[in-house]
């Protein structure tokens, strides 16, 4: 949602979307989702830019491993940043910026098989919770747009929005985001 107030014609652009698949009066439902390749890209650009748990969980090699040239040692603690590789210029054309459209003509998904974008892990160990984490998003994001409009609280412009992070085990927002829903 900060990254949609940030970018207005991004904004009218998917709530676009859903008005031309839902109709006016309509209630988003779990079949329209893939129907929504803009919202999919939304979802998966913010996942790209912000992955909730920036150096996934630790793993720990089982054995010595050869890896790049590098040798991993058995027993070392392995962190992936998925932060880092979802902001790497030389895999992503503008990393620092926020465009879905990247993932329009594009089959890569984070479902653990393009290694550029891998918010959930991968491999034998990846979330177990993807599938329904997918559709929560897709879902929750699809009905807050459809159903309302949405403006900064306290006439705030959206450009001063405050869009550090706190760092941990998990990333968030720094400051919380107040947005005031506005009935369609
Ligand atoms: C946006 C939402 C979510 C994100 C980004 C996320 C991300 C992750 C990541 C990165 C891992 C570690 C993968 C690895 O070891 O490399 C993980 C593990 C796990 N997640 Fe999620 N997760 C999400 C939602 C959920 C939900 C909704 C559930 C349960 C309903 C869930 C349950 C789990 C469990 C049980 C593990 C441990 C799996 C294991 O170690 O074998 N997650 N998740």
């Amino acid at each position: 949602m900060a990254e949609l107030i940030h970018s207005p014609k991004k904004l009218l652009k998917v709530r676009k979307e859903l008005e031309e698949s839902l109709g006016k009066n309509g209630e988003v439902e779990e079949s329209h989702i893939s129907k929504l390749p803009y919202l999919n890209a939304i979802v998966k650009e913010t996942l790209r830019l912000h992955p909730p748990a920036p150096f996934l969980v630790p793993h720990k090699a089982n054995d010595d491993v050869e890896l790049g040239g590098f040798t991993v040692p058995k027993s070392a603690q392995i962190l992936i940043n998925v932060w880092s590789i979802g902001r790497d210029s030389s895999v992503w054309a503008n990393p620092k910026s926020f465009e879905p459209e990247r993932f329009l003509d594009t089959e890569i998904d984070f479902k653990g098989k393009n290694f550029e974008l891998i918010p959930f892990g991968s491999g034998r160990r990846i979330c177990p919770g993807l599938p329904l984490a997918s559709r929560t998003l897709n879902f929750m994001l699809a009905s807050l747009l459809y159903h309302f409009n949405w403006k900064v609280a306290n006439e705030m412009n959206p450009e001063d929005i405050d869009m550090s992070y706190s760092y941990g085990i998990t990333l968030h927002k720094a400051q919380p985001l107040f947005l005031v829903p506005i009935k369609v």
